[in-house]
């Protein structure tokens, strides 16, 4: 069984606790009750390389990153480095995350927030929506295509931006056929957890151009930011460097001046 498999399993597992706990029809009206979405494309496609920066405690690859007590906190810092979309990992098992992380990060920014999981059934995507949520990941390679498809449909009709991850030219096609805006490549492929930043270079010419381009995973500095923008990234979506290092704010700031570099801008 892949990595991303065993997620999946217990991921499953911990969603049919909170399905017995809370009736769809109560989400649902917790989800209209919910502040109304922000525009996460309008956001996205903006000038100039776009950061999404990621509220993550630990990863399945390398254990405990940061104890992050204050998610909301941390999601300010980010903001105010000049983050577009806050991304906030609510997976538990595995990533430390919860749907409280992701309601607390929303109440306290004025930017758009993901919610990042894996996302197998729409009953997830009114959790989404219901804590705050304006963008949520699909994984292509967690979900068969029809489900994909279902999934994308049915997180726009409530009102959410699908951020459809791939990692292989197929899953890419996948992506664009399940009518994906946004897709986000990521470096890091979930059944190995190998890292390889040249996924990126290789994927993102089969996207087409109306479609925002995310690289996700591997971001260490501007310098990373600079390559994956110059094989065409609208966005970065990082986490790990920014949550070990000292000063996040800064952190995301670095990436920010590096993404609205007027030579960025031209080509973009
Ligand atoms: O911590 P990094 O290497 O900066 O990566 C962030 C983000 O890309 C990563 O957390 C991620 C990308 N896709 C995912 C899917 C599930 C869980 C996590 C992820």
């Amino acid at each position: 069984m892949s990595v991303l498999d065993e997620i999946v399993e217990g991921v499953r597992a911990d969603l049919a606790e909170r399905q017995r706990e809370v009736p769809l029809d109560v989400l649902k009206e917790r989800a209209a009750a919910a502040p109304a979405p922000r525009d996460a494309l309008a956001a996205l496609r903006g000038p100039g390389v776009s950061v999404i920066a990621e509220v993550k405690r630990s990863s399945p690859s390398k254990g405990a990153l940061a104890a992050i007590a204050d998610p909301a906190a941390l999601a300010r810092d980010y903001e105010s480095g000049g983050a577009k979309v806050i991304s906030v990992l609510t997976e538990r098992r595995r990533f430390g995350g919860s749907l409280e992380d992701l309601a607390a990060v929303r109440a306290n920014v004025g930017v758009c927030v993901l919610r990042k999981d894996f996302i197998v059934t729409s009953y997830q995507l009114w959790e989404a929506r219901a804590h705050g949520a304006d963008m949520a990941l699909l994984i292509v390679a967690a979900l068969e295509q029809d489900a994909l498809v279902s999934l994308v449909e049915r997180a726009e009709s409530i009102g959410l931006v699908p951020l459809v991850e791939a990692h292989t030219e197929e899953e890419a096609a996948r992506a664009v056929d399940a009518g994906a805006k946004v897709i986000g490549v990521n470096a890091r492929d979930l059944k190995t957890l190998q890292v390889d930043r040249g996924v990126f270079a290789r994927v993102a010419p089969r996207i087409p151009k109306d479609i925002v381009k995310i690289a996700e995973s591997g971001v260490r500095g501007p310098h990373d930011l600079l390559a994956y923008a110059s094989s065409g990234a609208d966005a970065v979506l990082v986490g790990e460097s920014l949550v070990i290092g000292k000063d996040p704010r800064t952190a995301v700031a670095d990436l920010v001046a590096a993404g609205a570099h007027p030579a960025l801008r031209q080509s973009g």
